[in-house]
């Protein structure tokens, strides 16, 4: 261990937040501020330059899908450890980043869709009883603010649904209706359909239906205020120092 690297265990781990001035970057940095075992040393928005997080030891990522990439990336590169809200991780982004890694093994990533203990619990769910359910629908409901859709929580728990039904060898959901208007029944993600509602007084909702003969279960979760998902991101700021590597989702984390 380089002297550099050499660190005091008993001072604060010292975090740099990305998206700093958006709506979960004020959160992120009142959480950490509020720790004792955590403390903010860079508050990086658009515009201000990455090389204001430095000195971080972990940096907090909320900002957007275009620019994401490029900030992990830095991160990487800079030894830095990240821990990353922001949406828009396709299988081929994940890839990528792996690829990064490999080239600095002792920096950990976590990347997550939902920092929400709740909703970790509702995709876990939702995994569980895909098995048991011929027909599965997601509904995610969100602020008209939102930049993209579906959520990046819809898109995960569409794909692990999708792999739960593989293994349990079911066929197509049955759905016999032809759009009359394009979207009429939402879009498909590994053929489960989603759909996106916007609406003002939202924060961050999703319902997954399931039907079988005669019954139907709904799994629900809602995040009224983003302090909802302040215990997940400490907790993956606390433990990504010690996961070098790639981690996907808060699950490994609050097993
Ligand atoms: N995983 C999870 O639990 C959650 C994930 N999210 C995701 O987090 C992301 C952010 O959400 P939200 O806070 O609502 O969005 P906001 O638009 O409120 O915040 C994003 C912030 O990032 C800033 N920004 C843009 N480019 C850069 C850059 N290159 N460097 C630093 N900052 C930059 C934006 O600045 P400007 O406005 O000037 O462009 C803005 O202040 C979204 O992808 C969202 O889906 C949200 C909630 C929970
Ligand atoms: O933009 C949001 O607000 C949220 N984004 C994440 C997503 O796209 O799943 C997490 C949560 O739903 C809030």
């Amino acid at each position: 261990m380089t002297d550099e690297q050499w660190r005091n265990p008993d001072e604060p781990v010292r975090v740099g937040v990305l998206g700093a001035r958006g709506r979960m970057g004020i959160e992120v940095c009142r959480a950490v501020d509020a720790a004792d075992d955590l403390e903010v040393v860079a508050m990086v928005d658009q515009g201000d330059g990455l090389s204001a997080a430095s000195d971080a030891e972990v940096v907090v990522d909320f900002t957007t899908p275009d620019v994401v990439m490029d900030n992990l990336r830095w991160c990487i590169d800079q030894g830095i450890n990240a821990v990353v809200g922001t949406t828009g991780f396709t299988e081929q982004r994940l890839e990528q980043v792996r690829g990064w890694l490999a080239g600095k093994p002792g920096v950990g990533v976590v990347i997550a869709p939902n920092f929400g203990i709740g909703a970790v619990l509702m995709m876990q769910f939702a995994a569980r009883a895909a098995r048991h359910f011929e027909s599965v629908e997601i509904i995610e409901q969100h602020h008209p603010r939102k930049l993209d859709a579906p959520s990046g929580t819809a898109t995960h728990t569409a794909r692990q649904i999708a792999r739960a039904r593989a293994e349990a060898g079911l066929g197509p959901v049955p759905d016999a209706t032809k759009d009359e208007v394009p979207g009429a029944r939402g879009a498909e993600i590994d053929g489960v359909r989603v759909h996106a509602v916007r609406a003002t007084g939202l924060v961050a909702h999703q319902e997954v239906l399931f039907g079988t003969t005669g019954e139907t279960l709904t799994i629900r979760h809602d995040s009224y205020d983003r302090a909802s998902f302040m215990p997940g991101v400490l907790l993956a700021v606390r433990a990504v120092r010690n996961r070098p590597g790639l981690t996907v989702g808060l699950d490994a984390l609050l097993d």
